[in-house]
């Protein structure tokens, strides 16, 4: 892929795109944080002004339907065939977030056992962790748990953002499709993971989903830098508040003028 082409019209988020489920979202402010839109607008996101980029795995049971997901999202196809992914496979999506230029590299892993110990070896420097399980086999839910574990052994568990995606929405009824939500709501708020349910078929879901990925790294990426570059006012503290699941809860003393 040439990643001088311009950013794609549709690849430009000028606002926060929305969680689907408050129950189980990493964080449910309706904008970004004050000090990303703020260092956005003046220019002022350290190295990261530049060239921001971000990696992602995704991870799940064989035939969930990762490559189908990232099929749908990066060309807008769907193969009903299943072809195994055989070791990892690796697409770059080019954004344009609040001006900023932001690519994320999607890493797309096999869920073959023979083939896990390859692909486990891409797992390191994630930023973001998707783990993927059909809606309509509830042992692969069951075993997004693992999945997370091993993705967990190789990256920085208090860093990495974690989203819990359902895929085949299709083949569920609506009936279903509640009792695997309920679920899969569970297991997401004690992975402490953001909640999606897509259909790669239809396309449901898909691109809100992954703006609101490119999004929330974007962010997180952004408030890295700025804490990295002493940017951020003395006394300020990104904290993991578990109740509201406010991941980027900001205790600030003080804010700049542009961010009240
Ligand atoms: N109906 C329906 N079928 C899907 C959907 N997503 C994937 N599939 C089918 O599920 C099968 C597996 O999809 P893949 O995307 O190859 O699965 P995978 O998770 O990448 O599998 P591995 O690479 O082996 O780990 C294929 O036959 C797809 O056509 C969906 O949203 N709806
Ligand atoms: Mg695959």
């Amino acid at each position: 892929m040439n990643i001088l082409a311009p950013v794609r019209r549709d690849r430009v988020l000028a606002e926060l795109p929305q969680y689907l489920r408050k129950e189980a979202a990493l964080h449910v402010r309706k904008d970004f944080h004050p000090r990303v839109t703020c260092a956005c607008q003046e220019h002022r996101t350290g190295t990261v002004g530049r060239f921001k980029i971000s990696k992602v795995i995704v991870v799940g049971d064989l035939s969930v339907g990762k490559t189908c997901l990232i099929n749908r999202f990066c060309k807008d196809t769907f193969d009903k065939n299943y072809k195994a992914t055989i070791g990892v496979d690796f697409e770059m999506e080019r954004f344009e977030v609040l001006g900023v230029p932001f690519s994320l590299q999607l890493w797309d892993t096999a869920g073959q056992e023979r083939f896990k110990c390859i692909a486990s070896t891409y797992y390191r420097g994630a930023q973001a962790i998707i783990i993927v399980f059909s809606l309509n086999d509830v042992a692969s839910l069951e075993h997004t748990r693992q999945w997370l574990a091993d993705a967990l052994k190789e990256n920085d568990p208090s860093s990495a953002l974690l989203f819990l995606v359902g895929s085949k929405k299709d083949l569920s009824t609506p009936a279903q499709y509640v009792l695997m939500e309920r679920d899969a709501l569970k297991v997401a708020q004690e992975m402490k993971a953001e909640y999606w349910a897509v259909s790669s078929l239809t396309g449901e879901n898909v691109r809100e989903f992954f703006f609101r990925v490119a999004a929330l790294t974007f962010e997180a990426n952004v408030l890295a830098e700025l804490e990295k570059s002493g940017a951020r006012s003395i006394g300020d503290v990104v904290r993991i508040n578990s109740d509201d699941n406010n991941l980027y809860l900001t205790a600030s003393k003080k804010k700049p003028a542009c961010c009240f």
